[in-house]
């Protein structure tokens, strides 16, 4: 979907509404198809298959030599795959080249891994050199630049120099001129590696913003599963080239089994005196206000059970409240309540105590 710089310029941001649209259509912006990639023998890459939604914000974790970054360099077309597609908006972008590959790399948004500002142009200077590189002229890149400081948080840093500025005010920077042509996707690779809490979280707001406000698509590499949990709709879990999970973050966390549920989920602690007590014990994950709020007490309510909170607690995933409980329960009708609660749409996770098999 090659844009002219003018058409980029001139693109109105989605309303919410379209956002909306955009995200229920479920419209894969980019596919990842079996790509390969090796250094000196080494396979960076292999066999990578993944997509990502257009309106998300989809996370790449996973340890350090994984692929995480050969990915997202693939992704923006500054490493070509040894096989493999990556379609962006539809478009094979790895057999293009030529002009077709410079309109693809418009459509995508890059911010490099480390300080990336030219330190001899100021804050507005910087995020100005793309529209300068696509040719937009003077007062149109002007009003873009002013939108983009607004977008960021820092109008007031316009004429400061990278030097003048922190590392999340660079990083924000940054963000606005990977954002001035007006891609469709917004690659950040570590974007918050080296910043303290305060500073990463003033990063991921501009990033959701985009997301948000926009309607761009992110995919952020990252170590941190922080930057998962306040920011991210999907996750992919990279381990020695291959994508060993995938998948919508608040859908992974009521999987007891997977990697993403261990790291963002509150630890259940055994306290095996506490649980002898209960004729049943059981795991529970719950996901959104009104689980949270109210499953536990209408189970109690309907079976006539008693049910308590014996371990584990409570968390947020972005804006929505996610619990793990470990619950210990007494009464005739205990497998009853713990069988509605999973059909309430809680995930019973295992039975600890009492018959197996009430998972839901
Ligand atoms: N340009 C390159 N030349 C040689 N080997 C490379 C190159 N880029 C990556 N590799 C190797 O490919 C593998 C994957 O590296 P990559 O940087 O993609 O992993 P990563 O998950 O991003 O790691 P990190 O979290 O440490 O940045 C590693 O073994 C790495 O040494």
């Amino acid at each position: 979907m090659a844009h002219t710089p003018e058409q980029n310029f001139d693109r109105t941001p989605p309303n919410e509404a379209e956002c909306a649209v955009a995200r229920s259509r479920g419209a894969e912006v980019i596919t990842v198809e079996n790509l390969t990639k090796s250094f000196q023998g080494v396979n960076a890459l292999n066999g990578v298959t993944l997509d990502v939604e257009a309106g998300t914000v989809l996370g790449v974790v996973g340890p350090s030599g994984a692929g995480k970054s050969t990915l997202a360099r693939c992704v923006a077309l500054l490493e070509r795959p040894d096989s493999g597609a990556i379609r962006v908006d539809g478009t094979d972008i790895t057999a293009l080249d030529g002009s077709a590959l410079r309109a693809a790399r418009r459509q995508i948004g890059v911010v490099p891994q480390g300080d990336s500002l030219l330190r001899q142009r100021t804050a507005a200077g910087n995020i100005a050199l793309p529209l300068e590189s696509a040719g937009v002229p003077g007062p149109q890149r002007r009003s873009r630049v002013g939108e983009l400081l607004d977008l960021v948080g820092l109008t007031d840093k316009a004429a400061a120099y990278p030097d003048q500025l922190s590392g999340g005010q660079r990083q924000r920077i940054a963000v606005a001129r990977a954002l001035a042509a007006n891609p469709s996707v917004l690659l950040a690779d570590e974007p918050t590696s080296a910043l303290d809490p305060e500073t990463t979280g003033s990063v991921l707001t501009v990033l959701d913003r985009a997301r948000a406000e926009l309607g761009v698509t992110v995919l952020v590499v990252t170590h941190d599963m922080g930057v998962v949990r306040k920011i991210c709709d999907d996750v992919a879990v990279l381990e020695q080239g291959r994508v060993v999970e995938h998948g919508k973050v608040l859908d992974l966390v009521s999987d007891a089994g997977s990697r993403t549920s261990s790291a963002l989920l509150p630890a259940v602690d055994l306290n095996p005196i506490n649980e002898s007590s209960y004729d049943r014990v059981a795991d529970v994950v719950l996901v959104g206000f009104a689980a949270v709020g109210a499953l536990l007490p209408e189970a109690a309510h309907r079976f006539g059970v008693e049910l308590n909170i014996v371990g584990g607690g409570l968390t947020r995933l972005g804006e929505t409240p996610v619990a793990r409980f470990r619950l210990g329960l007494n009464g005739e009708r205990s497998d009853s309540a713990l069988e509605w609660i999973g059909e309430a749409g809680g995930a019973v996770q295992r039975s600890l105590k009492g018959p197996q098999g009430v998972a839901a």
